[in-house]
């Protein structure tokens, strides 16, 4: 069997299909050299010393975990001195991180979401590392970069993955040509081809969603969980089964491989928090990937990629998945 590297990969898509620029093949790299990084240091667990809490919280008032720091830093590391970035966005900083004597000049922006599942890191349950790569706008105004210029919808990311930490890390990947998927090679240190197109089953009987929220789910969200645990004696007609990781990259990467759909929606908490995922370091990304593999994503009502962000940190409702159940989720919407 032949193998291609994800260098190789890259290189293709850059000379044979133009899909992406020699800057953000190089930026790739360096985001995957650096979830190489993280994967290290979460396979030495306890020995490593990088399990437990800090005493620090994050900017959505989360307690961090020594391992969200650290996968901060190592992506902030090693793309500081590589590619071709102006500024960086984290789940885990308050705001924009500029790239020193860089801006005005870098055409990129690289947001990230270092440690996603981090509930799952102390009991060796499957983690990861979302990524988005944006055009800067301000490229070319000779301007300074500003937080403003990340807010912009999905459908603009040049780019976007996710590494999950599992059994076998791997890495998969959009540069809007459809969706591939790399598995470490430990032993050689490098990301080899494992899937050249995903594509996800546009039907599914599985569903992903914590349903230990439901009574603060909105009305249509119940309506279709209830239709889901009806089986085949309800109006779906078929029997359902459900499988809740708690890690977004894990739970998506399950739909990539064989179908279903996730959900994480808004909800009627007092909180007044649309929901509890991340649009601009979880949300888009996973939903460029899903709709790169042939799926859906939406808030409940619209196209998630179609959303104008209008602050960083700003979280949303998700439901994404094989395409047809994630229809039905939206016509209960508009049914409401
Ligand atoms: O613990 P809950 O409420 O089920 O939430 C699980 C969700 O929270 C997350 O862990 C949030 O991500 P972070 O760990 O990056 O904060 C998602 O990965 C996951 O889908
Ligand atoms: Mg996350
Ligand atoms: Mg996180």
């Amino acid at each position: 069997m032949t193998r291609k590297t994800l260098t190789q990969y890259l290189v293709e898509q850059q000379r044979q299909k133009k899909a992406v620029s020699a800057e953000v093949r190089l930026l790739i790299e360096t985001v995957a050299r650096a979830c190489k990084a993280i994967n290290h240091a979460v396979s030495k667990g306890a020995l490593g010393g990088v399990l437990g809490s800090l005493e620090t919280e994050n900017v959505q008032g989360e307690v961090q975990k020594k391992l969200d720091v650290l996968s901060n830093e190592i992506l902030l590391e090693a793309n500081e001195w590589g590619g071709h970035l102006a500024a960086m966005a984290s789940e885990e900083m308050e705001t924009i991180h500029r790239i020193p004597n860089r801006y005005p000049k870098g055409e990129y922006l690289l947001l990230f979401d270092p440690l996603d599942g981090s509930s799952n890191i102390d009991v060796n349950v499957s983690i990861g590392t979302i990524f988005s790569v944006l055009h800067a706008p301000h490229h070319t105004s000779g301007r300074e970069v500003e937080e403003e210029d990340f807010l912009q919808p999905g459908s603009q990311q040049v780019a976007a993955g996710y590494a999950v930490y599992g059994p076998q890390a791997m890495l998969v990947l959009t540069v809007g040509t459809g969706v591939v998927s790399f598995t470490l090679d430990r032993e050689m240190g490098s990301w080899v081809l494992t899937n050249e197109d995903i594509k996800i089953p546009e039907q599914t009987s599985e569903f992903a969603i914590n349903m230990s929220n439901m009574r603060h789910w909105e009305a249509p969200v119940k309506r279709y969980i209830d239709d889901c645990l009806a089986g085949k004696t309800g109006s779906l007609g078929k029997d359902y089964n459900m499988r809740w990781i708690a890690s977004m990259v894990a739970d998506v990467h399950r739909i990539l491989t064989r179908g279903g759909i996730f959900m994480y929606p808004r909800d009627e908490r007092p909180s007044g928090k649309a929901g509890k995922l991340r649009l601009m370091y979880e949300a888009n990304p996973m939903s460029f990937i899903v709709e790169q593999a042939g799926g859906a994503a939406i808030d409940g009502n619209e196209r998630i990629l179609d959303v104008q962000p209008t602050a960083l940190h700003q979280r949303i409702g998700v439901v994404l998945g094989s395409k047809e159940e994630v229809e039905r989720v939206r016509n209960y919407h508009a049914q409401a």
